[in-house]
């Protein structure tokens, strides 16, 4: 039987632990509080994250690196992403040799303004080809209970992506490959941007058409960014784009939406950190984005507000998907 590790015991780390155990794969799951590990190897649940979800028989946790990444013949990587560095650091001499590694993370690092791919590439030092990354329409707790979903998984080696694909499909859970691992990663960190742009007009009251233009126009943002970082334009159109933002915008499960939400009824930026007991990467990649946006020329009006909603400069009621950072008074084209 194939033994694979997943480091990170979030609501995420926990989930994909469990399509990986139901597509027939021993999984061992690192947790870093002992307590945590013990109620999943013991009771089979992980009630700070997936409250009322049964754990699969094959999944066992464990606060020990060296027990979780012993004889692993793949390792999959879910911590939140500013944490990612200091944790490989601590990894990279138990991670077994030439196995493939995959990101199953959707941000980038503040400061570097890399994406996890070539985190992992730069301390692991090892060839990229070996390295995967998944991302799709995945709220954790659908897929924990089990509902059908799909999502892709890119590598620059149709091998490994291969791989990974096979041991993370099951009958509920379905992967297509492709080897855009930039398109599919920045898919992933782009759509958190923009779902707290819905959120904060949610927040607001704002109605339909608001959020349908701020979707639309969100997704050329996406599109025009990824593509001038060498993505494939047919990716951000994909479930690892399109997909993703839909389920994102729409779903109350979404922490970066609800994130957004209590922006847009007031509550300040800290206020929102304080309320939030989980991981939202869109607060810590907007900064970021936006560096890499203006480092390629590329036009970010929407998630340009968001920032300002976020440092305290735009009242939540002026977002707006009809401003653009283009000042001449001819009407904008849409391409
Ligand atoms: N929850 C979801 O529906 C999905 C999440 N993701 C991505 O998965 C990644 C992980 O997010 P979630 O599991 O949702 O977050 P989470 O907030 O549910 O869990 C994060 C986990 O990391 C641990 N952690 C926090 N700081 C840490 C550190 N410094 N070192 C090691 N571990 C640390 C926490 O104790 C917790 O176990 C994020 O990049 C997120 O965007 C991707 C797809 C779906
Ligand atoms: O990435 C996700 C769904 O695909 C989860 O979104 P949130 O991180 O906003 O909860």
């Amino acid at each position: 039987m194939r033994r694979v590790a997943v480091l990170g015991a979030g609501s995420w780390g926990t989930t994909f632990a469990k399509v990986l155990a139901d597509g027939g794969s021993e999984v061992t799951l690192w947790a870093r509080r002992p307590e945590l590990a013990r109620e999943i190897s013991q009771s089979r649940r992980n009630s700070d994250y997936l409250r009322g979800i049964n754990l699969p028989r094959r999944l066992w946790a464990s606060s020990n690196l060296h027990d979780v990444l012993d004889d692993a013949e793949q390792v999959y990587l879910s911590v939140p992403s500013q944490s990612l560095r200091e944790n490989l650091r601590i990894v990279r001499d138990l991670i077994p040799e030439g196995v493939p590694v995959v990101s199953l993370m959707k941000g980038v690092e503040k400061g570097t303004r890399y994406r996890m791919s070539e985190v992992i590439q730069q301390e692991l030092g090892c060839d990229p080809g070996r390295i995967a990354v998944v991302s799709g329409p995945n709220l954790a707790l659908e897929i924990a209970k089990e509902q059908p979903t799909a999502s892709v998984v890119a590598s620059e080696d149709p091998d490994t992506a291969a791989a990974v694909a096979t041991a993370a499909t099951n009958a509920y859970f379905r992967c297509f490959i492709n080897n855009d691992v930039i398109g599919t990663e920045f898919g992933g960190v782009l759509k958190n941007l923009i779902a707290v742009a819905i959120g904060i007009v949610d927040g607001v009251g704002y109605g339909e058409n608001t959020k349908a233009s701020i979707i639309t126009r969100g997704l050329v943002e996406m599109t025009d960014f990824a593509v001038a970082h060498g993505a494939r334009p047919e990716t951000l159109s994909g479930l690892a784009g399109l997909g993703d933002l839909i389920a994102t915008c729409e779903s109350p499960l979404s922490r970066n939406n609800t994130a957004g939400r209590l922006l847009g009824q007031g509550y300040a930026f800290a206020d929102v950190v304080k309320q939030m007991n989980q991981t939202a990467e869109g607060l810590s990649s907007v900064g970021p984005v936006l560096e890499l946006a203006a480092a390629h020329g590329v036009e970010m009006p929407i998630v340009a507000q968001v920032a300002e909603v976020l440092a305290g400069t735009l009242d939540p009621r002026d977002i707006a998907p009809h401003l653009t950072t283009d000042d001449s008074p001819a009407p904008p084209t849409e391409e």
